[in-house]
């Protein structure tokens, strides 16, 4: 392990030589990963199986209902992307993650800052760190954020960001697609109003692009800490490496998802603009001895200060479940919550036990809270 001290004084910022362990030393250790079955969520039992949303079918609006109302997640089918497209990205990625550290560390992420190379903001929260390196970057920012690492503007650096800002495009489609869906699943009428939403969302896209390199001891480590996504929804392009993983109740379970899929994740914000209807979903990513895993998260919201409320059309004739709060304050709030053990969902509820957002009473699941 190398942490070259004019990096960071920060322990989770510093860096770890991954290729060079032979071991998961204590910083890495995580306890309690197992206290859960783990469940196939391709070919298991039909309770089990991720639910699958095919665009072309014409009742996909149906489709997207059911699996936002109980899973909060599925895989998307008929979406259009090249795999060609798809394995550039990811070719594209491992090559970053590849350069050496003190040009990574260039773009190192800044106490407080949303962008840049190092784990993601959850990371603080939790004691131990995660075995994997992420780098967050938006593509409104995407050559000047990159310029960091390759100040030469080369043709690694031209490839990356061309390859990158092509899956923008191309997921700004689907996005498109879906929100429309979304809208429909809820009963919100009119073209415009979809059209308005995503304008302000294709704004505000985070693209977080994750690394899990092999370890040599997987199961006393993590790769990405249980978490439910912030914001409205995160689209998930995973390598044919599996690793992702979906928290289900009744019975407490991890269903391990399928890989090579584009996935759906339901987050918070969604949550609870509608109004509790569609859910959120703890996951988490794990690691293996034999591969490599690469991931990135598209993740969309609406900008940090626009207001969120539960949409009329949800709450019909009953109540609002949730306060209104925007995305910065909404970060503020599972920041206590991670530091109190608390759910974040809970504390902008407006009828807190009511409907907690695991359905038990517990606000959050083990490993989360120790
Ligand atoms: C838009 C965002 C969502 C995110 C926080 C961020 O500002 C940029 C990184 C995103 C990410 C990726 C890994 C998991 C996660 C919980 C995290 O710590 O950083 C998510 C954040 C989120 O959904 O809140
Ligand atoms: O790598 C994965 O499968 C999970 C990534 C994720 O959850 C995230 O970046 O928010
Ligand atoms: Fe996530």
């Amino acid at each position: 392990m190398s942490a070259p001290s004019q990096l960071s004084k920060d322990p989770h910022n510093n860096y770890f030589d991954f290729g060079a362990a032979r071991q998961v030393p204590e910083t890495h250790t995580w306890e309690g990963l197992y206290e859960h079955p783990l469940v196939d969520g391709g070919v298991g039992a039909a309770e089990d199986a991720v639910p699958v949303v095919d665009l072309r079918d014409p009742h996909a609006a149906e489709a997207v209902a059911r699996a936002s109302e109980q899973w909060g997640t599925f895989l998307l089918e008929g979406h259009g992307i090249p795999s060609e497209l798809l394995a550039r990205v990811e070719a594209r990625i491992v090559s970053v993650f590849a350069l050496p550290a003190s040009e990574k560390m260039r773009a190192a992420r800044q106490d407080g800052q949303s962008h840049g190379y190092g784990l993601p903001p959850i990371a603080s929260y939790f004691p131990k760190t995660t075995w994997s390196e992420g780098y967050t970057m938006s593509p409104a920012n995407l050559r000047a954020e990159l310029r960091k690492i390759w100040p030469d503007a080369g043709e690694d650096y031209r490839h990356f960001c061309d390859v990158m800002e092509e899956f923008h495009r191309q997921m700004l489609a689907v996005v498109d697609k879906l929100t429309v869906l979304f809208l429909a699943a809820l009963g919100v009428a009119g073209v415009e109003a979809g059209r308005k939403i995503v304008e302000t969302m294709s704004e505000t896209v985070t693209m977080h692009i994750n690394w899990y390199p092999k370890c040599p001891d997987p199961k006393r480590t993590l790769g990405l800490a249980t978490h439910t996504d912030s914001g409205f929804f995160t689209f998930l392009m995973q390598s044919h490496v599996s690793g992702l993983q979906l928290f289900r109740r009744e019975p407490d379970r991890w269903v391990g998802v399928p890989p090579g899929a584009l996935i759906v994740n339901i987050g918070d914000l969604f949550q609870i603009l509608t109004n509790g209807r569609f859910r959120s979903t703890y996951h988490r990513a794990i690691v293996n001895r034999d591969s490599t895993r690469v991931s990135v998260a598209y993740h969309l919201g609406p900008p940090a200060d626009a207001k969120v409320a539960p949409l009329r059309e949800a709450v019909g004739g009953g109540k609002p479940a949730y306060r209104t709060v925007t995305w910065r304050e909404y970060f503020l709030v599972r920041k206590e919550a991670f530091t109190t053990g608390g759910s974040a969902l809970q504390m902008v509820s407006l009828s807190p036990g009511d409907h907690d957002d695991d359905g038990d009473g517990a606000d959050q699941i083990s490993e989360i809270s120790s």
